[in-house]
């Protein structure tokens, strides 16, 4: 079998609360082989989000590992963890946090033109990427002139315009209505057969059904549901 993409050793995060000290993860182990797709649930404030941030490189373990394609997150400095993130993620937020002053195209281009793409290359990569999630017909459009369903769209492309080893996406669909709820989710469907890996954190049974395993985070670590 290949090298994991992602793998968490004992992973462990702990806030300081007054002098106190409260374990949110305690003992997390995770293994996500390439293009394996994979749902995170569990009940509000148990770690979901902190768990995100440090499969990321956005935040440091207390004790124990991230391993990303074979690199311990923690043991690198700022200027390579940035690289590995440029080379190795992708991001998707509840929220798009998309760049305002920049149309769709140029948000998407953004990550390649950050690791260093030839700008109209870049835009080129960014169209093709806009069109395989239907968003052929909004290139032009800035973030406050699009729908949230389509401004999500855009951020899925953003994420997976670098061909990333990994997406992380936390609650892709929890800021949308219904109706854009159900089209995000058929795109993420869609994109399944893409051979990026996919840690979904999501309180929506639909997607997690679409995932091909759901872990719960209960206790500090995580337990397989499905
Ligand atoms: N920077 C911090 N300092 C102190 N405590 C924190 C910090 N960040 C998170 N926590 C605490 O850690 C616990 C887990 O928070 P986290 O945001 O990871 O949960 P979650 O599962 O994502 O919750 P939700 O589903 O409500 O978003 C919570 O009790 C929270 O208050």
């Amino acid at each position: 079998m290949n090298e994991p993409v992602l793998q968490c050793h004992s992973l462990c995060r702990s806030y300081r609360d007054g002098d106190r000290s409260v374990e949110v993860l305690n003992g997390v182990e995770l293994e996500l082989q390439a293009g394996e797709k994979i749902a995170i649930v569990g009940a509000s404030g148990s770690g979901k989000s902190t768990l995100l941030n440090l499969l990321g490189g956005l935040d440091k373990p207390t004790r124990g590992q991230v391993v990303l394609c074979s690199e311990d997150l923690a043991q690198l400095d700022e200027a390579k963890l940035c690289q590995m993130r440029n080379r190795h993620l992708g991001f998707v937020y509840q929220f798009h946090h998309l760049l305002p002053e920049f149309d769709a195209r140029e948000n998407v281009a953004m990550p390649l033109i950050i690791g260093g793409h030839a700008r109209r290359e870049a835009l080129g990569l960014a169209a093709d990427m806009l069109a395989n999630v239907g968003m052929q017909h909004r290139l032009d459009h800035r973030p406050a002139q699009l729908s949230g369903g389509e401004r999500q769209r855009v951020a899925i492309a953003r994420a997976l315009v670098t061909e990333p080893d990994c997406v992380l996406m936390d609650e892709p669909t929890g800021n949308l209505d219904p109706h854009s709820a159900a089209q995000v989710l058929a795109l993420i469907d869609a994109l399944g057969e893409l051979s990026s890996a996919f840690v979904v954190v999501t309180h929506d049974p639909a997607i997690a059904a679409h995932m091909h395993r759901t872990l719960e985070l209960v206790d500090g670590r995580l337990e397989l549901r499905s």
